[in-house]
């Protein structure tokens, strides 16, 4: 991927800071950043001092978050007079298009990406809806198809916060608190209410999870210590990197499900230097550590939690983002894989690359499922079969990364979804080959 930066922008686009939820501190001119305070009477180099709060000003500190911005332009001087912006693939929750699905486990197979241009914005295929935007509850599903970059255009989501998990290809995300590269494996989270555009350099599929409610953070460790899991010092945030462009620029926005968009005639993505624990980052999902069972059964995936956006209620997560990432399988005496099971969480499940334990066939990298509240799920017949037969040997589930965004809230699906091809009309044949082998003469 080509990093020079085309004339006007700044050169600093390479590098990452290090940690999770750090007050950080980057600069792209030298003094652009006040020291020891926030606000001053005049701010270097003529720029604009503006905060951004991720949570209310008087949040408990574990989970304040803003960040102070010093920019060319403060963000009133980026909007001009909004107009409605049909994007009509992306769906927010509450969604009230009726569809006649019946309920059941549900699987699709990956949806191609088109010949056509598409972009972030334009490609963005939602898949389920969960809670209400409005009431920042819940959460979205979506599948983004990109061919093309966003070009002399940003945008920013006032409903949400996005994880963005690329499938196939690389993105590049051009924020205004600085750059983030990303490639299959590897996901960005962009905070609610900051600015970014996104730029390929070929055709790329991603998953994508906007989070309503309250910021991804990482799950407590208990027990478990200090380490392990994701660690703090594997996620990278962005150093400071401005465009000074005044030429024609387009800046959309979602609010309330709705997206508006106005012309400006500069780009808002100027921010020159800035400081705060409010900021986009990225995560390599192959640094996960997984803790499990080293001598029997099968725990629960939450021993797999990369980062949870807790609700109100104590153990009961907005969302979580759990990984399935290689890992060594050695318990005794133990069916190996999933448990059947029904749940309260809403499971929605995508694959990377590889294979996945539970389903080794049609469930393919780029391809989703949907296992929702109290629908039961598990293993299919093959993987079954097996899994009660193989000699228990340690084996490595190896070269594999499957996800899964789970969320307390029932998980509505799109008419859109509801309708595509990709749909597996035979999922649930996956299990019919589950033959009764009970038989009271036998132990
Ligand atoms: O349904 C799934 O495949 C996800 C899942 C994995 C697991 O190891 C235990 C429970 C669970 O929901
Ligand atoms: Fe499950």
């Amino acid at each position: 991927m080509d990093i020079t930066p085309p004339q006007g922008l700044t050169a600093a686009i390479a590098g990452y800071m290090s940690g999770f939820g750090n007050g950080f501190e980057t600069e792209a001119l030298p003094g652009a950043l006040p020291i020891g305070r926030n606000s001053p009477q005049r701010c270097a180099y003529g720029l604009y001092a503006e905060q951004l709060s991720g949570s209310p000003f008087t949040a408990p500190r574990a989970s304040n978050q803003r960040s102070w911005l010093y920019r060319i332009r403060p963000t009133v001087a980026h909007i001009g007079r909004f107009r409605k912006h049909a994007l009509p693939f992306w769906v927010s929750a509450p969604d009230t298009v009726e569809n006649e699905l019946p309920i059941q486990p549900l699987r699709w197979d990956p949806i191609p990406l088109p010949d056509h241009a598409l972009t972030f914005l334009t490609g963005m295929r939602t898949i389920t809806t969960a809670g209400d935007a409005s009431s920042q509850t819940g959460m979205a599903a979506h599948i983004a198809l990109v061919t093309e970059s966003m070009t002399d255009e940003t945008f920013w989501n006032a409903d949400a916060e996005m994880l963005v998990a690329p499938q196939q290809g690389s993105l590049r995300f051009r924020t205004e608190f600085g750059v983030i590269d990303t490639a299959p494996g590897e996901i960005a989270v962009i905070p609610r209410g900051v600015k970014f555009r996104v730029e390929v350099s070929g055709p790329a599929r991603a998953y994508v999870c906007e989070n309503y409610g309250g910021a991804f953070t990482l799950p407590e460790r208990g027990p478990i210590g200090a380490n392990c899991m994701a660690n703090q010092r594997d996620f990278l945030s962005p150093v400071a990197s401005y465009e000074d462009v005044d030429a024609p620029h387009r800046v959309t926005v979602k609010w309330g499900g709705v997206f508006w968009t106005t012309e400006i005639g500069h780009s808002p993505l100027d921010v020159v230097a800035w400081h705060g624990n409010y900021a986009p980052y990225k995560y390599d999902l192959t640094r996960y550590s997984p803790v499990g069972p080293i001598l029997f059964d099968h725990a629960d995936p939450s021993i797999f939690t990369c980062l949870t956006a807790p609700s109100e209620t104590p153990g009961t997560a907005n969302i979580d983002f759990v990984l399935f990432p290689e890992r060594w399988m050695v318990a005794e005496n133990t069916f190996r894989p999933p448990w059947y099971h029904m749940n309260l969480m809403s499971e929605f499940m995508g694959l990377i690359y590889g294979q996945y334990d539970a389903k080794p066939q049609g469930f393919v990298p780029g391809g989703f499922s949907l296992h929702n509240c109290m629908l039961p799920h598990g293993p299919d017949a093959d993987a079954f079969e097996k899994a009660s037969t193989a000699e228990l040997a340690p084996h490595k589930l190896a070269n594999t990364m499957a996800f899964m965004f789970e969320t307390r809230l029932p998980q509505r699906v799109t008419a859109y979804a509801a309708t595509l091809p990709q749909l597996q009309k035979g999922y649930l044949d996956c299990w019919s080959g589950l033959r009764k082998t009970f038989d009271p003469g036998r132990r």
